[in-house]
């Protein structure tokens, strides 16, 4: 396993950042926002975000940017709150958050959700508590939760909740690891986590840990670094992230870098790609891996820039 690359997923990044037709970027493509904000967020936890050119950054988000207020994948392409998120996000971390009519993102984003409290995701309606999280995440960053029923959204969520303590993607939708994280997180930036039963939700997390040291999203399931993020996040946001071997899951995470490129991928030996790479990085920030900046576990974003936008520091 050894020690974190840094220098390498930093190349690895801003390789894929530059690359215009590689598997990278035509696979996602359609995902090239999100994309951004998982390659920049990386490069800012590892210290180097300068690398970037934040000024040519900041004006392709906003070609990204529909007339309806609402951001898409790319230029011309659908708005969708996730990307929307995404856009958010990536201006949180350069500062830049004032290039936004902020009260036009945030009717875009208020416009979904629905009588019974739940969100779509774009205009053609299909709703997840995804959905939720996103919007709930995108109006905290830009102090504007007072243009949404919280209290409909909170009781739509907790409609969500399962026997086993976990959440879905709709009421009575099975638990997955990748719902709890957008459950809790959501809960967590609206003050609600008493509607959080710890222990038995904490149970079902921890037993998320497999022999190998890594996490998988439901039982049974392989181990794989992007649950890295949502248990794990999920874990500490309900204050029990105790129940699991630290040490052991940092080595999973270190036992799939590609040590000679860079990257990270989703188990040992797989190729890499941008996503599990950033979810693997921001697992060894939730995990205190030494030289890396602190990642805040409901909002994704560092610390310190979590704390310029909510306490103006
Ligand atoms: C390589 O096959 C795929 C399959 C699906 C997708 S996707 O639908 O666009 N998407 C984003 C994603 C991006 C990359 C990268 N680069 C790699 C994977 C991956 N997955 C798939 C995955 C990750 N762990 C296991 N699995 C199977 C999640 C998925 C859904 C998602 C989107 C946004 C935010 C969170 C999750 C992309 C590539
Ligand atoms: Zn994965």
């Amino acid at each position: 396993m050894g020690e974190l690359q840094s220098e390498k997923h930093v190349r690895y990044i801003l390789s894929v950042e530059k690359k215009k037709d590689g598997f990278e970027s035509v696979v996602i493509d359609h995902l090239r926002l999100n994309g951004a904000y998982w390659g920049l967020t990386t490069l800012d936890i590892l210290g180097k975000l300068d690398a970037v050119d934040k000024d040519e950054v900041v004006s392709w988000i906003m070609e990204c940017q529909d007339e309806s207020g609402g951001f898409g994948g790319n230029i011309g392409h659908d708005p969708h709150v996730l990307f929307t998120l995404s856009a958010i996000q990536i201006l949180a971390l350069f500062d830049k958050i004032d290039v936004l009519d902020i009260e036009k993102v945030s009717n875009y984003i208020a416009n979904l959700q629905n009588e019974d409290g739940s969100f779509a995701g774009d205009m053609w309606g299909e709703i997840d508590t995804r959905f939720s999280y996103v919007a709930i995440c995108s109006l905290a960053l830009l102090h504007r939760l007072d243009k949404i029923n919280v209290d409909k959204a909170v009781k739509y969520i907790v409609s969500c909740k399962n026997l086993d303590g976990g959440f879905g993607c709709t009421p009575g939708a099975e638990s997955h690891a990748g719902q709890i994280f957008c459950c809790v997180g959501a809960l967590a930036i609206t003050g609600s986590l008493h509607y959080v039963d710890k222990d038995l939700l904490g149970w079902w997390l921890c037993e998320r840990q497999v022999k190998s040291g890594g996490l998988n999203g439901r039982p049974e399931k392989l181990p794989d670094v992007c649950y890295s993020w949502w248990v794990l996040s999920s874990l500490i946001i309900i204050d029990r992230v105790h129940w699991i071997d630290k040490g052991k899951l940092v080595n999973f995470i270190l036992d799939c870098q590609d040590k000679e490129n860079g990257g990270i991928s989703d188990r040992p030996d797989d190729a890499v790609d941008v996503f599990h790479t950033y979810f693997g990085i921001a697992g060894l920030s939730l995990l205190e891996y030494q030289g890396l900046k602190a990642i805040d576990p409901a909002y994704a974003l560092p610390v310190e820039v979590v704390n310029k936008i909510f306490l103006g520091k």
